[in-house]
């Protein structure tokens, strides 16, 4: 759906300076939810910003659905964008039109008639949950409300991408998880592709399939959630992936985990899937001089997927069937890393 190649943007030739976009590479499939996290400055936004060409590249390419941007025309760029919507961290409202005159807007732009108008406003407002609020202005709605409306006007002309700007970074956490609940059941309801940026590993963990990394202009590492979650690789992933507590067994590497400080080999082994609640470890070393003592561990989900970490210390028996344990482990399916050899 999306296909960025060799992306470049430079906003101010200055020797030295680094490009907001250095080269980035990215495809995403469609009707996929993928995120891009960094810190502030990594160069999101711009790189949000030129998939609607927003902001026009320094060099590269982008596609969408099989069409590249920078070749269009301005008519032909005025009715592509019609296929983005956007939404954005202030929600940008116009603040002196109602909930059903801020969604018609995109309507009237295209020519939509007014029978056809109102009937497209009572949709979205179902879809979003604001029935009861048409005919009330922005200041009269709560931050979430807004968003809502901010997501029903995007959605108004039936697009097949939506660009979500940092967009639950103005709400608190019981309406992020409203809002991203809502995109959710959007995407899975109309199949629209999601490409959002956000500074919180929380955002992605609910809602993406896939992740990037952003760090000064490029993409550091990139994956399935679960798969960067579980083994982040890049340090700027490791310091996000340590926002979201539970992760703490991949992120931190336990100082009482050092080598020589257990007298047994100790295993990280991750489930996922329906084996999270299956006893596979007891399983297998039941029938071994084996034992097992469990350092740390967590049970979790993420998109409904349930996956479990444990750092589990492994002693008694010989080292061959120590080794005969975790081969066992891996013939299950279940990851295992040995952290202190
Ligand atoms: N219009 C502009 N003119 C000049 N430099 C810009 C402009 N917009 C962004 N930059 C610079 O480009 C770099 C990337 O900025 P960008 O806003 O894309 O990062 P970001 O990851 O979205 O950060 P934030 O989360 O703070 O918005 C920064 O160094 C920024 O100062």
């Amino acid at each position: 759906m999306i296909h960025i190649e060799n992306l470049q943007k430079v906003y101010e030739d200055i020797p030295g300076r680094v490009p907001a976009i250095q080269q980035i590479h990215l495809h995403i499939d469609r009707g996929e939810i993928f995120g891009i996290i960094g810190h502030s400055g990594a160069g999101k936004s711009t790189l949000l910003r030129c998939v609607n060409l927003l902001e026009r590249p320094s060099s590269g390419s982008i596609h969408i659905d099989g069409e590249e941007m920078t070749k269009l025309d301005s008519r032909q760029l005025q009715t592509k964008r019609r296929k983005i919507g956007m939404i954005f961290q202030h929600f940008n409202l116009l603040s002196s039109s109602t909930v059903a005159e801020n969604i018609a807007f995109p309507l009237k732009l295209v020519g939509m008639g007014q029978v056809a108008i109102q009937a497209r406003i009572k949709e979205l407002l179902d879809l979003v949950g604001l029935q009861e609020h048409a005919h009330k202005y922005p200041n009269q709605l709560s931050g979430g409300q807004k968003q809502r409306v901010g997501i029903a006007r995007a959605l108004a002309n039936h697009p097949d991408i939506l660009l979500c700007d940092e967009a639950t970074s103005a709400l608190d956490p019981q309406t992020t998880n409203a809002i991203l609940a809502l995109l959710l059941d959007i995407n899975r309801k109309l199949g629209i592709t999601i490409l959002l940026i956000t500074h919180e590993m929380q955002v992605i963990r609910a809602i993406c399939d896939r992740v990037a990394v952003m760090e000064k202009g490029l993409i550091v590492e990139t994956g399935k959630v679960l798969d960067v979650f579980l083994k982040p690789q890049h340090a700027v992933t490791k310091e996000f992936v340590g926002q979201v507590s539970d992760f703490a067994l991949s992120s931190d590497r336990d100082p009482m985990l050092k080598q020589g400080e257990k007298e047994g080999t100790v295993i990280r082994i991750t489930y996922i899937g329906a084996k999270t609640y299956e006893p596979i470890l007891f399983e297998t070393v039941k029938s071994t001089n084996v034992s097992f003592a469990i350092l740390q561990g967590t049970i979790s989900s993420m998109k409904s997927v349930p996956y479990g970490q444990l750092i589990v210390e492994l002693t008694g028996g010989h080292q061959e069937e120590i080794d005969s344990v975790i081969a066992k482990l891996e013939q299950e399916g279940i990851d295992v890393e040995v952290l202190n050899q």
